[in-house]
């Protein structure tokens, strides 16, 4: 693994993943991999998790290729230097933010949606410049293969290598020094893989999970909330990170929201939902008897139908939960979905609040303040009002959890971002060294008020600063004109004096 990590390194040090062309047309390969792979990429989906080539594409070849899009689009912009604002002290030397790359970066994949969960952080670090190890989920181990496969047909394979393992090659690198980590997965593995990067001091995303919660107000339109929580919740069998985890609403709406679930599923699945293509099954024996275990002592409303051989797990709600039930101390990651009766949204919000921070959260109401109240007054990864999951989906907003749900956040210029470093860049000049002095020793008073002067004050473009610049640009000009270089400096001077003078007067 070691000698892997250094040869990826010295490709970095090569410098040939900077250049914004080698950027683009790197993302250009992958999106042309998408494009001509798609049969095998989303055969290999549906092996993985029982997903009809319609759900692998909607759900996960879709936003892929818009955030390549997106990169293609924005790239040339982004890398670009961009100017900050100066001071007095630095009015004459170039200063500005170059994003640059972080270097060789790790993203560890999940299996639940096994192609977007590492492909699109890849877009992003190769976006930045950086070199990739990529490490998908062995769970998900027919999306792991093609990737393996593919991804060195079309990217550059010193740069962008992929290693394909479970526990025991993911601890070996994580041994490794990296430049930046994107772990996405369970809280508990997070907290090895940032104690892990803590020993090479490496900065990490970390895309985790937990109870994303789901507050009905009295006041909505129950048939278009219970269609959207149904697609939200029963998409990819539950299997989905910003799936609504568990509902909170008044007692006398819970059979109302049971029944139109009940008819929704009916409407999205069919009469036997066992043979909708539109249906996914749950990844492995382990997590379908862990579902299993919630559903323990629960008065199940609607669902509860199960077949271990095909790992089946009907659609399920269960009411009158009681929060302090093993169903509401862990995320589901299933096709159950607990209501628990709330009084009034105080309680809702305090809920909340006395819980882990979400992921996600949801709110469903026509009051519009109410949601914007339960926004200020609650904490979590991200937020969608009257709709579910659909946050995800817009890539102009940073996708990433808060607390235990997680840290950092990735997406369109977000993952950019987290994969640069804005390095500050101040050039100056070796001339007008006589202003320098201000800084050296010796110090005194004089020099004191010169830097509060220098340091401190704003440089006003309101209307009389614009007015006084321009009037001493004529000057100068004419001066400059006449006594070139000696005057130019004099004329400087003279501006900084009567500056310090107007300002000094206002102390
Ligand atoms: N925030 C997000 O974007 C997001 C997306 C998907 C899933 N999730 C969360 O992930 C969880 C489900 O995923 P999972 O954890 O079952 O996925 P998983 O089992 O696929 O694990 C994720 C990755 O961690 C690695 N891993 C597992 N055990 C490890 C160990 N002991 N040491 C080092 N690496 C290890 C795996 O090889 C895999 O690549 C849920 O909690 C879900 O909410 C979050
Ligand atoms: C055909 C219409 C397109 C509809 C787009 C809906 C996209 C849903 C994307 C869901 C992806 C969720 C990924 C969540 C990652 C965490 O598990």
């Amino acid at each position: 693994m070691e000698r892997e990590v250094q040869r990826v390194r010295q490709a970095f040090r090569s410098g040939r993943s900077r250049p914004l062309r080698f950027r683009l047309q790197q993302l250009e390969a992958l999106r042309r991999m998408v494009q001509e792979r798609e049969k095998d990429i989303l055969a290999a989906i549906g092996a993985d998790l029982c997903k009809s080539e319609f759900n692998a594409y909607s759900q996960e070849v879709i936003t892929v290729l818009g955030e390549i899009d997106l990169m293609l689009e924005n790239l040339p912009e982004w890398v670009t230097a961009k100017p900050v604002k100066k001071n007095l002290l630095t009015m004459l030397d170039e200063a500005y933010i170059q994003p640059e790359p972080l270097g060789v970066v790790l993203i560890i994949g999940a299996w639940n949606y096994p192609f977007i969960l590492t492909i699109q952080p890849l877009v992003g670090a190769i976006a930045a410049g950086n070199a990739v190890i990529i490490k998908p989920s062995e769970l998900s181990e027919n999306t792991a293969k093609i990737l393996a496969k593919l991804l060195p047909q079309y990217l550059d394979q010193d740069l962008y290598v992929i290693v394909n393992g479970g526990v025991e090659e993911t601890t070996e690198l994580l041994k490794q020094r990296f430049d930046h980590i994107l772990y996405t997965g369970n809280t508990a593995v997070g907290k090895i893989v940032m104690e892990a990067a803590a020993k090479h001091l490496t900065p990490v995303t970390l895309e985790l999970g937990g109870k994303s919660p789901c507050y009905i107000d009295k006041d909505c339109d129950l048939d278009i909330v219970c269609r959207r929580i149904t697609w939200g919740k029963y998409m990819n069998c539950g299997q989905t990170c910003i799936a609504p985890d568990y509902i909170l609403c008044e007692a006398s709406l819970q059979s109302q929201i049971v029944e139109k679930i009940k008819e929704t599923v009916k409407e999205f699945y069919g009469e036997n939902i066992k043979e909708s293509p539109d249906y996914e099954r749950i990844i492995n024996l382990r997590h379908f008897k862990r579902i299993l275990g919630l559903l323990e002592g629960q008065e199940i409303a609607f669902g509860g139908e199960t077949d271990e051989a095909t790992r089946y797990i009907a659609p399920t709600i269960l009411t009158d939960v009681d929060p302090e039930t093993k169903v509401m101390q862990e995320e589901i990651f299933g096709p159950v979905l607990p209501i628990v009766p709330v009084k009034s949204v105080d309680e809702a919000i305090n809920f909340i609040n006395e819980r882990e921070k979400p992921l996600a959260l949801y709110i469903f109401s026509h009051n519009s303040k109410l949601i914007k109240r339960m926004i200020d007054e609650t904490s979590s990864g991200g937020v969608t009002g009257n709709d579910v999951i659909m946050h995800f989906v817009l890539n102009s907003l940073p996708f990433g959890g808060v607390g235990s749900s997680g840290m950092g956040a990735y997406h369109g210029k977000h993952s950019f971002d987290t994969f640069s470093h804005q390095r500050p860049c101040l050039l100056k000049s070796l001339k007008r060294e006589g202003a320098n002095k201000l800084r050296y020793p010796p110090n005194s008073q004089a020099k004191v008020d010169w830097g509060k002067f220098f340091m401190l004050k704003q440089f006003n473009k309101g209307k009389l600063g614009l007015l006084l610049l321009a009037f001493l640009g004529v000057v100068a000009a004419v001066l400059v004109k006449k006594y070139q270089a000696v005057l130019r400096r004099k004329t400087l001077l003279i501006f900084l004096v009567v500056h310090r003078l107007r300002w000094s007067s206002k102390q």
